[in-house]
This record gives C-alpha cells, sequence and structure tokens, in this order.
C-alpha cells in the first residue's frame, strides 16, 4: 500500500498587514481536517504557518490529484476564509481566486506540492515552507542536494546515490516541461535553473529506480490572475536518507541564503533566510523572505514530528549573514538588482504606474 504527502497551502489573510497568518485561521483548518481524518479521507495531518501563509501539511492513501483530498484542503481555507473576513484580517481569502472547486486546487489559487511512495523500513521527510518569494526559490537548493557533490558527499561517497537524480523542469511562462538526468546533462540543466522566474523544479526521481525523492509546488499565481495579488509562496517536500541525502545534506544547501525573488511587493531581490517556525514573521521591508523546515518521520501514513530543523543555532550565522545581505541590498532602494528586471516587473503593479507616463514619451530625431 502507499503513501501519499499532500502540501497545500494559501494565503487567506493575516495580521498587521501581510505578516503572520492568525492562530484562529490555523484552528479553523485544523477543526476541517480533523473532520476528514475521521471521515477516512485523511490519515494525519499537520497545520503551520511561514509568514502569511497557512500550510497543511497531510497524509493519505488516495494518490496525488486526489479530489476528496483537494477538496478537504479547499473547505479548510474557505471556512478559515470566513473566520478571516470577520476579524478583517489582511487579504482575507486573497489567494482563492475562484468561488467555487472543481476537482483540484490547481489553477484556484493555493499552491501544491504532493508525492507518493511505498514506505520504506524508515521514512524521513522533510517539507519546506516559505514566504515573500516564488517556486524558483528551490531551484538552487534543490540542484545543489541532488546534483553538487560539494554540498552532498552521498553524491561521491554512497553507492545508492551514485548515479544521479532526473530532474523534472516546469516551463512556467509557456506550459511545458522536460525532464533533465544528472550529472550527465548538469550544464544543460543549470542552463534552465539560473532562469528562477521560468523555469522550475517540479520533481526529482532517483535515476537507478526511478523512486520519486522531491516535489515542489510550481503554481504562479501572478500568471494564474494575470495581475499582482501577491507572491508564490512555494512549498517542497523531500525525502532523506537510505538512497536520497541525509537530513545534514538537504539543510546544508540552504546554509548560505542564495538571493531570490520576491521581498516588497514581489517585486525584490533578497537572501532567503532559514528559519524556525517562530521565526517565520518576514517584518524588515516585508521580509526578508524566509524558509522553514520541518523534519517528519512516516510512519504507517501518519506523521511523527514535526522537528523544527532550521530551529539550531548553527544557523545563527546564515541568519546574521542574511541580515548582512539585507542591509547591502535595501540601500540600492528602488534600483536593480535589488528592484527586479523589467520582464519579471509586468507581473508587479508598476505596469499601472508606467501606463500614464506612455504619452509623454516622443520619438528621438536623428
Ligand atoms: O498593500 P497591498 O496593496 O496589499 O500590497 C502590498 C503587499 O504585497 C506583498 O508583496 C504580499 O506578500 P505575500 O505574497 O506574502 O502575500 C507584500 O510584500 C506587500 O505588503
Ligand atoms: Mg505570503
Amino acid at each position: 500500500m502507499k503513501t501519499t504527502i499532500s502540501v497545500i497551502k494559501a494565503d487567506i489573510g493575516s495580521v498587521a498587514g501581510h505578516v503572520v497568518a492568525h492562530k484562529a485561521l490555523k484552528d479553523k483548518c485544523r477543526e476541517v481536517l480533523s473532520k476528514a481524518k475521521e471521515d477516512g479521507i485523511i490519515e494525519d495531518f499537520y497545520v503551520t504557518n511561514c509568514g502569511d501563509d497557512v500550510n497543511l501539511i497531510m497524509t493519505h492513501r488516495r494518490g496525488e490529484d486526489d479530489e476528496e483530498v483537494h477538496r478537504t484542503a479547499w473547505e479548510a481555507f474557505k471556512e478559515a476564509t470566513k473566520v478571516s473576513k470577520k476579524m478583517k484580517l489582511y487579504g482575507a481569502g486573497q489567494d482563492l481566486l475562484s468561488d467555487t472547486f472543481s476537482g483540484n486546487v490547481k489553477g484556484l489559487g493555493p499552491g501544491c506540492a504532493e508525492m507518493e511512495f511505498k514506505e520504506r523500513p524508515s521514512d524521513p521527510v522533510v517539507v519546506f515552507c516559505c514566504d515573500k518569494t516564488e517556486p524558483g526559490a528551490f531551484n538552487l537548493p534543490l540542484f545543489r542536494i541532488f546534483a553538487d557533490p560539494f554540498n552532498t558527499a552521498g553524491l561521491v561517497i554512497d553507492p545508492s546515490l551514485h548515479k544521479g537524480y532526473k530532474f523534472e523542469v516546469y516551463d512556467v511562462i509557456d506550459h511545458k516541461r522536460v525532464m533533465m538526468s544528472c550529472p550527465e546533462e548538469m550544464y544543460d540543466l543549470l542552463a534552465l535553473l539560473g532562469s528562477i522566474s521560468r523555469y522550475v523544479i517540479k520533481k526529482i526521481y532517483r535515476k537507478k529506480d526511478d523512486e520519486i525523492a522531491a516535489s515542489v509546488s510550481t503554481e504562479r499565481l501572478n500568471l494564474i490572475a494575470g495581475k499582482y495579488i501577491g507572491k508564490d509562496d512555494p512549498v517542497a517536500i523531500v525525502r532523506a536518507q537510505s538512497g536520497f541525502p541525509a537530513t545534514g545534506e538537504i539543510l546544508e544547501a540552504f546554509a548560505q541564503p542564495h538571493l531570490v525573488g520576491g521581498w516588497m511587493r514581489g517585486s525584490h531581490n533578497g537572501p532567503l533566510m532559514p528559519v524556525s517556525e517562530k521565526d517565520a514573521v518576514p517584518t524588515r521591508f516585508d521580509g526578508p523572505p524566509r524558509v522553514m523546515a520541518l523534519g517528519f518521520q512516516i510512519s504507517e501514513c501518519k506523521l511523527i514530528g514535526p522537528i523544527d530543523l532550521f530551529d539550531d543555532p548553527i544557523f545563527e550565522r546564515s541568519r546574521r549573514l542574511a541580515a548582512n545581505i539585507s542591509e547591502y541590498m535595501r540601500r540600492h532602494g528602488p534600483f536593480e538588482p535589488h528592484r527586479l528586471p523589467s520582464d519579471e516587473m509586468e507581473y508587479t503593479t508598476l505596469p499601472d504606474v508606467l501606463k500614464k507616463l506612455k504619452d509623454r514619451f516622443e520619438d528621438i530625431e536623428d
């Protein structure tokens, strides 16, 4: 029998602007998920938040894209939105772009990462949740975890990882996908993954047996809505140990706070700061962008944990570095490369400002 993990997230309102999802919203989601557990739709769940996003981590036996599981998540967000609206929280129901559920949350606003596998004798997984960034934020760390021997020692010294991994990459603008194999196609893969706003890793498979290793939410809210309504704050699921990278190799890739798109108004590059659940409170210039890591053991479709993996003093240095990079980037104010390049600004509120200047431009005569 196989186990499925579904991580479904949405921003349905927050306190003091776009900072933190209120506890009442998580409690309402827990209520809906408890009922779904009683009804046998899901086997277990954990509800958390990263900044203003509520994350539903669920296990079940129904496979990916299951209508009942997705409906459960949708109901939880809908019910919590009622609470949010009553409390006049900021951006109540923001990510729910439709009034009606049509079989799957994809395309309706929430982000979703799922994977199905046969449980190993012991099955550790790490769930990552971000705020104030976009799905491409996972490109660099996932590449390092599954393809860079300077990050993952196991790629060199463990025979069960040595053959490498396959990367399924989505072109989120043209709605196409490609499968690339590492290490042999590493340079081609990097040629795509460096364009973080267009090419994003969707899934990673172990080459020797096609076993699923990682899954990322790739929904880009603004592309779905056609206008700026918040960033796409992604989630990811990564399997660890025994043939997959060790938990420490997975976390190592986040020790360097790399630059990602997002931050204030989804329009700025900034460092991705690894934080504990309690520190997922983006305040400076609405950031800097955050990532949390929750470690679970999966046992007979139940979630044992979580362990708050970035709640470790060793990551203080990374946080300090992120704070220093933030200071440096902020001094650029509205200039690139702090502000995103023009093609990315297309999906922000900037085009509305530029519209009024349009008629003032005159041709330059030679
Ligand atoms: O004030 P407004 O119009 O709601 O929008 C601005 C907000 O959008 C955001 O980019 C939304 O961030 P989220 O994607 O986390 O919701 C904030 O940085 C900013 O405060
Ligand atoms: Mg958010």
